[in-house]
């Protein structure tokens, strides 16, 4: 694997509003973790911005680094990981950040949800303290904890806010901790939310229930979304714009109606044919051929070249540079030819 650095400070985002300061920039952002005696490189070059109030998703296959990308963002890579490039929230880069200036980041910018709501809470004790801690840490009376606690359980539609502050986390469906856990999340308004695959292991009925929370919440608090999912269908649903990532860089980003109208990325394209489709006269689904590979297995050229139907003598060569195709970017030899169409 050559790492190829293909660094723009270019992120297809779209200018913003004036005097409004994305709330996550991510510049040119490479990490490497420990794999024995070697560090492995797992992202390259990543670029992304996410504006106040923007719902952005980050989509890909498995392996293909969104977690290792949004853990970046709260500081939360594994001991011994090398960084390059900036993860800047509210205008701070996260990885210089010491100890005590992440926590606080944590505690009061960014909140995360994970894909299983019971890796996230302490089995042990009650849901009021789980939510209550973090107020009661910045100051908050236990009284004005509680009444904001069970607010923030309105908020995300569980009943009985009163009586779920006294339960356990066993006590609740996963759905329903689901909602306890970005209830948690909220708590300390934050500019940002990252939420990692927050609904993969929820039943469809729930899944979208989850989903309508979070847009609700999102309108109603600007907060900026930042959604990982392996699900183009579902980021669709939900994002305004969708950045592409697999073998660890961002192959493509745009506007996700124009991502689904006109995908220039035989990837995104793959993504977009690959997922069974619910219409009678839909065509069947088309399986993506071969398997994703990381990026310490990419070859030189386009890591996608060896499962892209459309690859050339050069794909195989080249190292293909993101260049910006109507309001995003595109990483493909070809993508100027709109083959994908
Ligand atoms: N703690 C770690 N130590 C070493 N390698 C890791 C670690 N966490 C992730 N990786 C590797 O980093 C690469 C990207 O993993 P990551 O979990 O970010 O992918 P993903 O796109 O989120 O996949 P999934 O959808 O399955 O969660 C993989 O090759 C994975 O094996």
């Amino acid at each position: 694997m050559t790492e190829q650095k293909h660094l723009t400070h270019d992120t297809g985002a779209p200018p913003g509003a004036p005097g409004e300061a994305p709330v996550l920039e991510i510049d040119g952002l490479g990490v490497r973790l420990p794999d024995g005696q070697a560090a492995r490189p797992i992202l390259d070059g990543v670029g992304l911005r996410v504006a106040p109030g923007e719902t952005v998703g980050l989509v890909g296959e498995s392996g293909s680094g969104k977690s290792v990308a949004c853990r970046s963002v709260l500081g939360l890579l594994p001991p011994g990981a090398l960084t390059t490039g900036q993860v800047r929230v509210a205008g701070r880069d996260v990885l210089t950040m010491s100890r005590a200036e992440l926590t606080a980041l944590r505690a009061r910018q960014v909140a995360m949800v994970f894909q299983d709501p019971r890796a996230s809470v302490n089995p042990l004790r009650r849901v009021g303290d789980f939510l209550t801690e973090g107020l009661r840490a910045a100051g908050t009376s236990a009284a004005a904890a509680t009444a904001r606690a069970e607010e923030l359980l309105d908020a995300v539609g569980i009943r009985d806010p009163r009586g779920a502050l006294r339960r356990r986390p066993h006590q609740f469906s996963g759905g329903m901790l689901q909602r306890v856990v970005i209830a948690a999340a909220l708590a300390a308004e934050p500019a940002l939310l990252v939420a990692d695959e927050p609904t993969t292991a929820l039943d469809v009925t729930t899944q979208a229930e989850i989903i309508a929370i979070l847009t609700r919440l999102r309108a109603e608090r600007g907060t900026g979304l930042l959604f990982v999912t392996h699900d183009l269908e579902l980021a669709a649903a939900i994002c305004d714009r969708v950045y592409v990532m697999y073998a660890g860089r961002i192959v493509e980003t745009r506007r996700t109606d124009e991502l689904f109208d006109r995908p220039r990325h035989p990837y995104t394209a793959g993504l977009l044919t690959c997922a069974p489709r619910i219409e009678r006269d839909a065509p069947p689904p088309r399986p993506i051929p071969g398997r994703p590979v990381s990026l310490a297995e990419a070859p030189s050229g386009c890591a996608f070249a060896a499962r892209c139907a459309h690859a050339l003598p050069r794909c195989t060569e080249e190292p293909p540079v993101p260049a910006r195709y109507g309001d995003g970017l595109t990483a493909c030899h070809r993508a100027d030819e709109g083959i994908t169409l």
